[in-house]
């Protein structure tokens, strides 16, 4: 049986509200508004320095300040990143069932590898997963392909599909040459119908059924 490469934030789990709570921890200790929690969404994607990178210029802060903050940011963030965080409905059943079936699962996420090794773990995702990819176990991150292919290499199976939300997961799909399947309810800002999928669900009940109808 192939392999199933998964992204994590906004695929796997919803993980915005602590993200959200940790960024805007760093925010108050600079002396800053916080944002909202859409404003934090749409700031998700490229990895928490990206994060940090936009949340500090768009509070008009320095980027001197950079460095330190994502050193705080981290350290908020590693104090509690499964406080309000939940793998979306269905997300352990359609692993679950998928694995009975044989497939073989990894996850492939910009986010930092420690904190995605923890959550994981904390959720009770990680013993589904054969091979963990993170943001920093690369020098590059998604949509560079390379971390979406180191994956699917300790996988060691063929390439059947990658599950993200997201403009930086499909265009990282098509890099790699890998089918993309576009879970609908994460936090892509483009409409469903502008970003290339091979395919696309917004229950994870339907998913087992629709990857074994993948070639
Ligand atoms: O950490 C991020 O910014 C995004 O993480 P993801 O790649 O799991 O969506
Ligand atoms: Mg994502």
């Amino acid at each position: 049986m192939p392999a199933i490469v998964f992204d994590l934030d906004g695929t796997l789990i919803d993980s915005a509200p602590d993200i959200h709570a940790a960024v805007n921890r760093v925010l108050q200790d600079e002396g800053c508004a916080p944002l909202t929690l859409a404003e934090t969404i749409g700031f998700i994607g490229h990895g928490l320095p990206t994060l940090v990178d936009r949340a500090r210029a768009y509070r008009g802060l320095a980027a001197a300040r950079q460095d330190d903050m994502v050193e705080a940011m981290t350290r908020h963030y590693g104090a509690a990143s499964t406080a309000l965080t939940r793998p979306y409905p269905g997300v352990l059943a359609a692993l679950s069932s998928l694995r009975s079936a044989g497939y073989v699962i990894g996850v492939c996420t910009n986010k930092p590898i420690v904190a995605t090794q923890r959550i994981l773990a904390d959720l009770g995702l990680a013993d589904h997963m054969a091979a963990v990819v993170g943001g920093d176990s690369l020098e590059v991150k998604k949509p560079d392909p390379a971390p979406l292919r180191l994956a699917f290499d300790r996988l060691g199976r063929r390439a059947l599909v990658y599950v993200g939300d997201s403009e930086v997961d499909a265009e990282t799909a098509r890099a790699a040459g890998v089918p993309f399947a576009l879970f609908t309810r994460g936090y892509r800002k483009t409409p469903v119908t502008a970003l290339p999928h091979r395919l696309a669900f917004e229950d994870f009940a339907r998913l087992p059924a629709l990857v074994s109808s993948l070639p």
